[in-house]
């Protein structure tokens, strides 16, 4: 201030004057590029929506997220491919076989990148990890590491028994529980600490002792608060509207630091305990040994753990859950899948997993449950990292896909009553849920389709096979039929109460 002062006036005017300039320049500058922008979009032809508002776009039509069944009523008024803008967010949402097709198989490419959010940004280091990475040299650096201990044939058959012999020990300890024969018994616990033995055997050779081993509840306590910060709805005005982004400091504070202690705690308990090991190597012993090779970090490692210990366990549980649930609402079915069995492998021989292709009604069942019940139902969000065409659209960079595999499936445009739970559909028609019939993607399809379900197919098959041959499931006293509202998350469509279940023991 004092040396403006002392300029002569001359001075003054022409300082004042340049800068004058130098404003005007700017706000013109900054107005071209909004009109450049303006006639760009003007000149693309973007998919039809719902008119967005300023700022918000259309979330407030949206305010409880996005799921299959909102999803399904967009196409039905504004067609199988359509644009929403979530706040600052494009959301492209696909919804039949041959748009499907093209997002996930013809343009794989394009699209086979992975729209992370806030919370997935923090949980996955930016893509780090396997399951959110872009598309690229480090996804498939990845990928090509997990599968030799966990995406093969050959780790089915070494594996198999140890899956066998889990599901055995987790019905003993349900047949034994207070009440399974009167009153019934919640089976879900049990059945999660299975499902934890069967991928951390895989992993590092290891199992639980039960359901009270410190250890195991450390670990679910960390997953339970993990799961629970990412799969709110809670944090997305700050994902929508990045503006927003400093009122979730305290959400995204602990988000952070809940994944570091996960993170540290598979580290400490699993990585270095297994590095002190040794013997034939196993799951992780891949993943340590491409560190070794400086191929990947050891984060990199931790991250891969993190991807199995949650994409592979909850997964296949909640899939487990429904199809338990549809079982005990559907007693002629639980009838026919035992008389199967008892045909085709004899009464008292339990089901494993290369009987599986002998029993063609028991995986209808299974593909029933992932039909009706598809526990990742938008599939995890793809991305196109490059502006792009999608038929006779335009796509902008940067778009998060939703491919609502779920509507597909439940569409009564490409399946008869889709709404009743029928396995025999699937003996009429030959469709496996591997990515090959776009009506019917479950593991998604392409690329990024999902590689555990090698693994997920035959466990649903052994569960629940071996369930159908030891037991009758029944509804508690009281109940006809068991509840089967589903609840959604950011990624997940699950059983909202998980019933109490008689299970009467079969005389054999
Ligand atoms: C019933 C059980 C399962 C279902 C329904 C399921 C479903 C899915 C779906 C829908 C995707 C995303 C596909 C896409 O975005 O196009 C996916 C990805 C993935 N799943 Fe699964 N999954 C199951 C079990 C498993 C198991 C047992 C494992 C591991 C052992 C696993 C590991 C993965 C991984 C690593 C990815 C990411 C692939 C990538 O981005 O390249 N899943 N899964």
């Amino acid at each position: 201030m004092e040396s403006l002062r002392n300029l002569p006036l001359l001075d003054q005017l022409k300082d004042q004057s340049i800068s004058t300039l130098v404003q005007t320049s700017l706000i013109a500058l900054i107005g071209v590029l909004l009109l450049v922008k303006l006639v760009q979009r003007l000149r693309l032809n973007l998919p039809p929506g719902p008119l967005p508002l300023p700022i918000v776009g259309n979330w407030l039509q949206f305010k409880e997220g996005l799921n299959p069944r909102n999803l399904a009523e967009l196409a039905n008024k504004y067609g199988d491919v359509c644009m929403l803008q979530m706040g600052q967010r494009k959301v492209l949402v696909i919804s039949s076989p041959e748009m499907a097709k093209e997002v996930l198989q013809t343009q794989g490419v394009e699209f086979g990148s992975r729209a992370r959010n806030l919370v997935f940004d923090m949980t996955t280091g930016k893509g780090s990890d396997m399951v959110f990475a872009d598309y690229g040299e480090h996804w498939r650096k990845m990928r090509r590491i997990a599968t030799i201990p966990f995406f093969t044939n050959k780790v089915v058959q070494q594996s198999r028994r140890g899956w066998e012999e889990e599901v055995d020990l987790a019905l003993n300890d349900i047949k034994e529980m207070p009440g399974s024969t009167t009153s019934g018994v919640m089976v879900n616990f049990r059945l999660q600490l299975m499902m934890y033995n069967i991928v951390y055997r895989m992993m590092f050779s290891r199992k639980f002792s039960g359901l009270h081993d410190p250890l195991y509840v450390k670990l679910m306590t960390l997953n339970l608060e993990n799961n629970r910060l990412a799969q709110s709805f809670k944090y997305n005005y700050g994902d929508y509207v990045p503006s927003l982004k400093p009122f979730l400091k305290g959400y995204l504070k602990e988000v952070w630091e809940t994944n570091q202690r996960r993170l540290s705690f598979l580290r400490d308990e699993f990585l270095n305990e297994r590095k002190r090991q040794t013997g034939e190597k196993i799951g992780v012993d891949f993943f340590l040994e491409a560190a070794a090779k400086g191929e990947i970090s050891e984060t990199n490692v931790l991250y891969l753990i993190q991807n199995m210990n949650v994409a592979a366990i909850e997964t296949t549980l909640w899939s487990s859950e429904w199809g338990i649930a549809e079982l005990i609402n559907n007693p002629q079915i639980q009838d026919k899948i035992r008389n199967e069995l008892d045909r085709v492998l004899g009464k008292g021989v339990p089901v494993t997993e290369p009987d599986i292709a002998n029993l063609p009604y028991l995986q209808a069942m299974v593909k029933e449950i992932l039909r009706m019940h598809m526990v990742i139902p938008m599939l995890v969000p793809h991305m196109n990292l490059q502006a792009t065409k999608l038929g006779k659209y335009d796509i902008p960079a940067g778009c998060r896909v939703l491919v609502n595999a779920w509507g597909i499936a439940n569409n009564p445009k490409y399946w008869e009553k889709p709404e009743v739970f029928n396995p025999d559909r699937f003996l009429k028609e030959k469709i496996e849920p591997t990515g090959n019939d776009f009506r019917f993607i479950p593991f998604g399809s392409g690329r990024r389709s999902c590689p555990g379900s090698l693994i997920a197919l035959p466990i649903l098959g052994i569960v629940l096979g071996r369930i159908m041959q030891r037991f009758e499931l029944l509804p508690p006293p009281g109940v006809d039929k068991v509840d089967l509202r589903s609840v959604g998350g950011q990624l997940s469509l699950v059983l909202a109460s998980k019933p109490r279940v008689v299970l009467k023991p079969r005389q054999i």
